[in-house]
């Protein structure tokens, strides 16, 4: 919707025939945004191959656990010289890749030809026109600003960066420590409680980052808090809505089968943990959603080992 309000001609691909059969005969997509007319110059297919031909930009937006298997795929068909945009945010479960590593790695382009766009950007809220900001990050600030030009629109205000890494994991680590909040709100605690998590969240995602090359900065811009505070205040965060179902004493099986779309901090919580054991780098918040959600620990039992680690100073 963005792309084709900012001008942009758009092919969009979908594995459902007759969803995109819906799309281009209704002008809605029913399943997924309905009551939202689509605008014009939006045409939908089931064919990669028609989707990816001649394309500019080829923006990719699935689960981020099934995107090597889907660009594997793709990859012949991708037109030559084309740009790929992430939209994903997550962390491959195995690898501890970052989804334009996993880019870079399947589709056999350097560095420069992938971007990646990030922020507060609850889908429902984009699609209603509210306005919004965003990140496009690209190691090639001139990539980045052309992405930019493709995708501004009256409603949606996308700034560069060159802080790939950080961009991305701002993005994933926000769905964790989602999670965490909305624990924390299923288990009616109030607002310190959220606040300090949303607090000690980003000092841990700034850990991270910095271990792994991150600029520090980014972690205060859009990917980092902008984005942490969408996903930790909003019902409509499908991570926050998943721990606010566990923190009530759904158990997971439930939780899950509650759940319609992709909540990505479930399965990212343990490949972000993996990446912090990798770079050497403490994730307590991190490491409680892993226990909470994969181990099955009582939210109770893990609030109270989280409340009674040693005493530390603020910074380190
Ligand atoms: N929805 C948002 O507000 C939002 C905003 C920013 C970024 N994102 C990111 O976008 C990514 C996708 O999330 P979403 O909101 O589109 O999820 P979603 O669950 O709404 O949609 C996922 C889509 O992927 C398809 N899909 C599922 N498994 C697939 C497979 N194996 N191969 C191909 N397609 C498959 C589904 O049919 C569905 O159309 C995530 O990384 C998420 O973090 C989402
Ligand atoms: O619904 P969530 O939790 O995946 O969050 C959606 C977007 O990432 C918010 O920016």
């Amino acid at each position: 919707m963005v792309l084709a309000d900012a001008g942009c001609e758009v092919s969009l691909w979908g594995r459902r025939a007759a969803l995109a059969e819906t799309i281009n005969t209704t002008g809605t997509n029913p399943d997924y945004l309905p009551g939202v007319e689509l605008p014009k110059g939006i045409t939908a297919t089931a064919d990669p191959a028609e989707a990816a031909r001649g394309a500019d930009f080829t923006v990719l937006v699935v689960p981020s656990q099934t995107l090597r298997e889907n660009l594997a795929a793709w990859k012949p068909l991708l037109a030559p010289d084309t740009v790929l945009v992430s939209l994903m945010k997550g962390v491959e479960l195995g690898t501890a890749e970052r989804m334009s590593e996993v880019i870079q790695e399947v589709a056999e382009v350097p560095a420069e030809r992938v971007a990646v766009l990030t922020g507060p950007n609850l889908a429902k809220e984009i699609a209603a026109r509210q306005p919004a900001a965003a990140v496009v990050a690209c190691v090639d600030e001139a990539v980045a600003q052309r992405f930019q030009t493709a995708c501004m629109t009256p409603y949606f205000r996308p700034y560069t960066n060159t802080d790939v890494v950080g961009c991305e994991l701002g993005g994933a680590v926000k769905n964790v420590i989602g999670l965490a909040v909305g624990i924390a709100n299923g288990m009616g605690l109030g607002d310190n409680s959220k606040a300090t998590l949303i607090t000690r969240g980003l000092a841990e995602t700034t850990r991270l980052g910095l271990a792994m090359g991150a600029d520090p900065l980014t972690f205060s811009g859009l990917a980092g808090l902008g984005d942490l505070v969408a996903t930790c205040s909003s019902p409509l965060s499908r991570n926050n809505t998943f721990g606010t179902n566990l923190g009530r004493g759904m158990t997971l099986e439930e939780t899950i089968a509650a759940t319609k779309q992709t909540a990505e901090g479930v399965k990212s919580c343990e490949s972000v943990l993996d990446l912090a054991r990798r770079h050497g780098v403490d994730m307590p918040i991190t490491e409680t959603v892993v226990s909470i959600v994969h181990d099955g620990k009582p939210p109770i039992v893990a609030l109270k080992e989280l409340m009674s680690r040693s005493a530390k100073a603020e910074r380190r």
